[in-house]
């Protein structure tokens, strides 16, 4: 008799969970725990085993409940509420770190009662934000305790008060706007009573785009969104003297790492005219020269001559359309054997891959909708849609670097004329 899937799944959890030990033994590092001071990430050799283990346990937690409970608890919109409540009240940062406060003393620091906070809070620690480590004693564990910096509760904040309404309005807006991909008709345009984007929509709010400019920066400290990921995998120093034109290109941070590695590079930082000053004033002396900026939407007629263009991690805020628009304005100035390079998100094809990975990423997926009425996409998504741009664009690679969220295509665009 074949062994059934719970009996198989307990094996691959024993055995994922004993290698990740040894390597944490054989390397002097902690083991897992929620205390406020735990690590936060496993070394990378343990990758396979943890996505083991991960998914695993999810897939024998799901087996074991039946069915409208699982689906409760994976909908999780009761998660949503008290996460907003944490971050609106900005409740870690009242608990000291290493130590605790009475539900009572919290309570008269926000417009809550006490029960109300007792509920909420003990609601959160089901989801190990928080933990009571004596009767009507709030304490921290390492998830309420990155809430204490500020740039992490905007993220947080982000989430549940900008991304969450917009969720709640999606179905509203596909019947509304059947099949639509712009901008200004998405679930944050409903929920925020406005048409138009979320972009133009935040860029006249200062207070949540610093909210939202912050859940960008958490995210970027993540050890998976590491600039090594963009210089180590891919052959910058093979261009030798070259220019890349980064779109969209932000502070000009990923445009710096590569200057700064590759001594041959030029690199030009495109984006919204916003962010040119703030953007200017931070290059180094030493890079002055070899990363400049210039204020350009990338729907205009590309000015650069570029050897490549570089999008990073934007595509993937605009729809199908709006992308091809944008490859297409790149064309009058591109020459031929010359490279568009993604450096994005990478939608797993369903069942390939790390299911806790697929799970995050479809949800994400989700998000990108209820903000943009964009998607996340495929390697074939990817490639569909630069051929839909020109025929001339040919993939000629796809990294896809173990531990990075982003992988890298290298497009190369061939003239047909
Ligand atoms: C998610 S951020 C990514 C920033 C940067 N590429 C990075 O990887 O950190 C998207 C960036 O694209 C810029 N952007 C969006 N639409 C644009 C457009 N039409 N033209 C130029 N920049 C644009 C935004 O201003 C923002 O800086």
């Amino acid at each position: 008799m074949a062994t059934p899937r719970i009996i198989h799944l307990a094996q691959t959890i024993s055995a994922s969970v004993a290698k990740i030990q040894d390597v944490l033994t054989a390397q002097g590092l902690q083991t897992p725990s929620f205390d406020e001071d735990a690590s936060h990430y496993l070394p990378l050799e343990v990758l396979e085993a943890q996505n083991a283990v991960l998914d695993a346990t999810s897939e024998l937690n799901d087996l074991l409940m039946e069915p409208m409970s699982m689906i409760h608890c994976l909908g999780g919109h009761n998660n949503s509420l008290c996460s907003q409540a944490i971050t609106r009240f900005r409740i870690a940062s009242l608990i000291p770190p290493g130590g605790t406060k009475s539900f009572a003393e919290i309570a008269s620091q926000t417009p809550l009662s006490e029960q109300m906070v007792t509920r909420i809070l003990r609601q959160a620690m089901s989801m190990r934000i928080f933990c009571e480590p004596e009767p009507g004693m709030v304490g921290h564990t390492k998830a309420s305790r990155i809430l204490v910096d500020p740039v992490t509760n905007d993220w947080l904040g982000a989430g549940t008060e900008e991304l969450w309404p917009a969720a709640t309005k999606v179905v509203d807006a596909l019947e509304k706007w059947p099949g639509s991909e712009e901008p200004s008709e998405t679930g944050f345009c409903l929920a925020n009573n406005t048409t138009d984007s979320i972009y133009a929509f935040l860029g006249a709010n200062p207070t949540r785009a610093a909210r939202f400019g912050n859940a960008m920066v958490a995210y970027s400290k993540k050890p998976e969104f590491s600039p090594a990921y963009l210089t180590d995998h891919f052959d910058w120093s093979s261009l030798g003297a070259a220019t890349v034109v980064h779109l969209g290109g932000g502070t000009g941070f990923y445009a710096m790492e590569l200057a700064k590695k590759f001594a041959d590079l030029k690199v030009v930082v495109q984006d919204m005219a916003f962010m040119m000053g703030p953007a200017e004033a931070g290059v180094p002396e030493e890079l002055k020269g070899r990363v400049t900026f210039e204020a350009h939407d990338f729907f205009a007629p590309q000015i650069v001559n570029a050897d490549v263009v570089f999008f990073r991690w934007v595509l993937r805020t605009w729809g199908d359309k709006y992308c091809i628009a944008a490859l297409k304005a790149q064309l009058p100035m591109l020459k031929s054997g010359a490279r568009v390079v993604v450096q994005d998100m990478i939608l797993p094809e369903p069942g390939k891959g790390p299911f806790w990975k697929e799970r995050a990423a479809r949800s994400a997926d989700m998000s990108l909708t209820a903000g943009f009425n964009s998607r996340d996409r495929t390697v074939d998504d990817w490639k569909t849609l630069f051929t839909a741009a020109d025929e001339g664009f040919v993939l000629k690679s796809v990294a896809e670097p173990k531990g990075s969220a982003l992988g890298i295509l290298e497009f190369v665009w061939e003239s047909k004329k």
